[in-house]
């Protein structure tokens, strides 16, 4: 089981489980909030009914409300709130009908700690954790392309792949407010991660110095979220979890003195 957004993640991930488990095993949750847009809805449930997966919605606004009756949380904490109430729902039904919650980040979000604790990283298993951004696009259209070329009715609606990536969790968000461009968050992480170059040789690579400064600022900031995440497949030269673990090396921190030192190594 899944919760489905109408975004791209979760719209891959749920074509995933439905051609690893037949949609009959598939039960997708529309958890709408306030902040959820109109297509939120619509493209889940156009997903839904192109795949055949069983399909439902829980509206979350009143008990986040209740939460802001009884609480003064603001700014982030607010809106993290609906996605810890999500993460609280989807838990309650895996543990009523002994369904296996999927959680959808991908590996551009859990490089940089794009996801709230105890919320959407809820889960037991972690499909396109190893798969970054960009590739969980192009996996989108290869498989409507598939669908296609035999004849099928393509599983994932185009305004899923066209939209900008959303959170919803306060009007009119935007990944791109929070975040560089997919394209350069994930040349960023390929060459971090994946190859393991330091920061002098990210910048001879021809990255931008702001972008490089910051994602490995929060690469490495993340690390307390990485290892409290669900397992999930590996794809790429190095899943985080099972192939990096901080601390790893200081390399780039000798060339990047305001870092406070001996964050890495911790
Ligand atoms: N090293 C460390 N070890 C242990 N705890 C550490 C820590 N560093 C910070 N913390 C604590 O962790 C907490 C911050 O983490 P957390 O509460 O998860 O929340 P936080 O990282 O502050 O916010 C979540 C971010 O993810 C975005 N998001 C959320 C949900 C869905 C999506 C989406 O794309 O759909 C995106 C959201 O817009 C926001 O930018 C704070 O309490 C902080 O003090
Ligand atoms: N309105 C919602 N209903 C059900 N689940 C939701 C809702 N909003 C978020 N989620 C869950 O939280 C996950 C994280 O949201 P996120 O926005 O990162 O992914 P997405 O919506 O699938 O794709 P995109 O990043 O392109 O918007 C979703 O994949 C989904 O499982
Ligand atoms: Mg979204």
């Amino acid at each position: 089981m899944l919760g489905l957004s109408g975004g791209i993640d979760s719209a891959v991930v749920a074509v995933l489980a439905v051609d690893a488990l037949g949609a009959d095993r598939v039960h997708g949750v529309g958890l709408p909030s306030k902040w959820s847009s109109d297509h939120s809805l619509a493209d889940a449930q156009d997903l839904a009914t192109r795949v055949g997966l069983h399909y439902s919605v829980v509206p979350i606004a009143p008990m986040v409300d209740s939460f802001h009756e009884a609480t003064e949380l603001t700014g982030l904490a607010a809106e993290n709130l609906q996605a810890r109430v999500r993460g609280t729902l989807l838990m309650g039904l895996s543990n009523q009908h002994g369904h296996l919650l999927l959680t959808t980040g991908n590996k551009s979000e859990v490089a940089v700690g794009y996801s709230t604790l105890y919320g959407d990283s809820a889960g037991g298993f972690a499909p396109i954790k190893d798969v970054l951004k960009t590739l969980v696009w192009d996996l989108a259209r290869w498989r409507n392309e598939h669908a296609r070329t035999r004849g099928e009715v393509e599983p994932i609606p185009q305004h899923c792949i066209d939209k900008p990536p959303s959170a919803e969790l306060a009007p009119g968000q935007q990944d791109s407010d929070s975040l560089p461009s997919y394209e350069e968050l994930d040349a960023v992480v390929a060459d971090y991660v994946d190859r393991d170059l330091g920061m002098a040789e990210l910048l001879e690579r021809g990255h931008d110095p702001e972008v490089v400064a910051r994602v490995l600022r929060l690469v490495d900031g993340a690390e307390f979220k990485r290892r409290q995440s669900a397992p999930g497949t590996k794809i790429s030269l190095k899943a985080f979890g099972r192939d990096r673990r901080l601390p790893i090396t200081n390399r780039w921190r000798e060339t990047l003195p305001t870092v406070r030192e001996g964050a890495a190594t911790r």
